[in-house]
């Protein structure tokens, strides 16, 4: 028997989506308002959910706070109230699109799961606008 377990967490960031190898009209074109030089930001609403099956010891899929303080240490310290494309290294090369920042946080999470535990991130750019990665 496999339970879902999730938390949901925050961060807010600024991004700017373009390609350096592409010029400014090209850029404009594909990227439009989200290629502003000056960058745009949101408030990020992420919920990760845990997959496994429940330890008969604690009853627990996993404990929740231990989930609470690694989202914590490996997305909210690394991410929040950052400028994605500037300080963040993963993003140095990658364009931050909620796609793909979905994608790095899932494998910033996913070594810290025991192997039978699953991993899905869902992550709200806006409120209208998620995505989801489970590997
Ligand atoms: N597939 C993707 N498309 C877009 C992404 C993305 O990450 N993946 N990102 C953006 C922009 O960065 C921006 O986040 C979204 O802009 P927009 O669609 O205009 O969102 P709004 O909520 O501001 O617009 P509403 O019209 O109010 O819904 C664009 N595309
Ligand atoms: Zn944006």
């Amino acid at each position: 028997m496999k339970v879902k377990v999730s938390r949901a967490a925050h961060f807010n960031a600024a991004h700017r989506l373009y390609r350096p190898d592409w010029d400014e009209e090209k850029n404009n074109a594909v990227f439009g308002k989200c290629n502003n030089p000056n960058f745009h930001g949101h408030n990020y609403e992420l919920i990760v959910s845990v997959t496994g099956p429940i330890d008969k010891e604690t009853g627990m899929v996993i404990d929740l706070k231990d989930l609470k303080d690694l989202i914590r240490s490996e997305v909210e310290d690394a991410f929040d109230h950052k400028n994605l494309n500037l300080e963040v290294p993963e993003f140095a090369k990658l364009n931050p699109t909620a796609e793909n920042i979905a994608v790095i946080i899932w494998n910033k999470l996913k070594p810290h799961l025991k192997e039978e535990q699953e991993l899905e991130v869902v992550l709200y750019e806006t409120p209208r606008n998620f995505v989801t990665y489970s590997g």
